[in-house]
């Protein structure tokens, strides 16, 4: 086991990592973060909010401190917000101090995941399908990059994506 044994999940928004991250750490009972809620905690306002006052810059900002603060606990699962990987400082962090796991996941399911939602100020546009696909395109190259094992949360639930990753690191 290397890494210290830090649990890290990436991929794009609506792919589970929040879900998924949550019910491997209580089966694994390591502590659960996400870097989402951290900032919420720490600004006490929610993410559309910072993204109204401060822009997605004022965002990312918050989003780089508060990953490199969570990337030196040991022994955690850490959710990360989708956009985690724009920024090559956290691409660095994620990489070098935990086990990285991509959850990959089509546009179409993401669109049904996240069609009723109202806290991912990405997807407030007239055509979410056409921002997806985009971010997509910019972000697949990173989460690969980045990834030391893929898993398909798409098609498997999040039970079975669960297991999936579980025995995986248990083999580490
Ligand atoms: N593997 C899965 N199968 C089915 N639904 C899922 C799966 N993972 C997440 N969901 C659902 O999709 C929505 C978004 O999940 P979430 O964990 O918030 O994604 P993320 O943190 O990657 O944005 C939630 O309603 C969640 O219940
Ligand atoms: O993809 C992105 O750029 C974002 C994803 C969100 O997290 P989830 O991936 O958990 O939805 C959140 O960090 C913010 O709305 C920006
Ligand atoms: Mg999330």
């Amino acid at each position: 086991m290397a890494k210290s044994e830090n649990i890290y999940l990436i991929g794009l928004m609506g792919a589970g990592k929040t879900t998924i991250g949550r019910l491997l750490a209580k089966s694994l009972k390591m502590p659960f973060y996400d870097s989402d809620k951290i900032i919420e905690d720490l600004t006490g306002v929610d993410i559309p909010t910072i993204f109204e006052f401060e822009g997605e810059v004022g965002f990312r900002d918050r989003e780089q401190k508060a990953l490199a603060g969570l990337t030196k606990l040991t022994h955690v699962v850490l959710a990360t917000g989708g956009g985690a990987v724009i920024r090559e400082e956290n691409r660095e962090c994620l990489k070098e101090n935990g086990f990285v796991v991509y959850l990959q996941c089509s546009v179409d399911r993401i669109l049904e995941r996240t069609k009723r939602d109202t806290q991912r100020p990405l997807l407030q546009t007239d055509n979410p399908r056409a921002k997806l696909e985009q971010l997509l395109i910019e972000r697949e190259p990173l989460y690969l990059s980045c990834a030391d094992y893929v898993v398909d949360s798409g098609t498997l639930q999040s039970k079975a994506a669960v297991k999936n990753i579980l025995q995986r690191y248990r083999d580490l």
